[in-house]
């Protein structure tokens, strides 16, 4: 995915079916009895993809995962998203095998030696809710007897930038939202007739309380515009977001393999 000056069109409700029918056919062949399972966080992206599976699969097919880390403070979003998609739902809390997995970890640490240094540094920290995320999504959706395809809600504007955990929220069956940047997501959820305190919601990751706009450095407007046009106004933060897009590339492309 490069900046393109020929970025395709588009249209919040056009688009919007276009995803459903993407959708409804992508289970067709991957899954047509199975069922979507999507974690929900109570912000934009895991709504409007939470709204596009039902509207594609209906309310029935669709089984939301709302994984606090021990204490929530904004879990009543998602509650309200649940709700108002009619959805079923589960709360599974991630925060006894987080701790126990920090404890290991720190083990490890204090086991360091000058052979082999190891530190529980907050990015590690940052990243480990999301994996345990992605193995409680992939348990509930194998623990479905219909079976169940995770969600993946990634936007085209994060993957741009690489700003998601490496198999953890990164990972996912199909992709909904990946081909559209913040702004189209949210005209998206505006279509969709979404709650509009989720739909605008300030995007933060949840893990160290800034927004995203706060640990990116730039605003996701002056991104979505460089996607879009190419262009950038601010020249570091061009080189920012190139820089970001060349160190995170792997996160987009299939593992590496040996040619035979
Ligand atoms: N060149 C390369 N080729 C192949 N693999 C490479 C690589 N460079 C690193 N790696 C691998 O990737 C790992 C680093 O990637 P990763 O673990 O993802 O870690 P990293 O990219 O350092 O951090 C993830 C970023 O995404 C943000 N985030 C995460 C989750 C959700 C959201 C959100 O708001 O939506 C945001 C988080 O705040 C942080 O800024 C390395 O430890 C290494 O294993
Ligand atoms: N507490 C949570 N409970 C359930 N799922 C979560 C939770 N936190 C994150 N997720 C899942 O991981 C995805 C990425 O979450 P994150 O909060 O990091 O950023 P986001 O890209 O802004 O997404 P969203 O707009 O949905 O919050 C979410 O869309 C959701 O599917």
């Amino acid at each position: 995915m490069e900046p393109i000056t020929s970025y395709p069109q588009f249209h919040a409700q056009e688009d919007k079916q276009k995803i459903i029918t993407f959708l409804w056919n992508w289970f067709t062949n991957n899954g047509p009895q199975a069922k979507a399972v999507i974690g929900i966080s109570g912000g934009k992206d895991s709504s409007v993809a939470a709204a596009l599976c039902v509207e594609a699969l209906g309310k029935d097919r669709v089984i939301g995962v709302l994984m606090p880390n021990g204490v929530q403070s904004d879990i009543d979003d998602a509650l309200c998203l649940v709700k108002h998609l009619g959805i079923n739902y589960r709360i599974v809390n991630i925060g006894a095998p987080f701790k126990e997995m920090l404890k290991a970890l720190q083990y490890t640490e204090m086991q360091s030696s000058n052979n082999f240094f190891f530190t529980v540094t907050d990015a590690l920290l940052q990243n480990l809710a999301p994996r345990l995320r992605m193995a409680a999504l992939y348990a509930v959706a194998q623990g479905i007897p219909e079976g169940g395809r995770v969600i993946n809600t990634c936007n085209r504007s994060e993957d741009y930038v690489g700003y998601s955990t490496k198999y953890g929220d990164s990972a996912g069956d199909v992709a909904p939202l990946a081909a559209y940047t913040v702004d189209e997501v949210l005209s998206i959820g505006e279509a969709l007739n979404l709650p509009l305190q989720l739909v605008h919601k300030a995007p933060s990751d949840g893990l160290c309380g800034k927004t995203d706009e706060d640990n990116l450095g730039f605003t996701y407007a002056m991104l979505d515009k460089y996607i879009k046009t190419g262009i950038c106004d601010n020249p570091d933060t061009k080189a920012k977001i190139d820089r970001l897009h060349r160190l995170n590339k792997h996160k987009l492309t299939p593992m590496p393999v040996v040619e035979r």
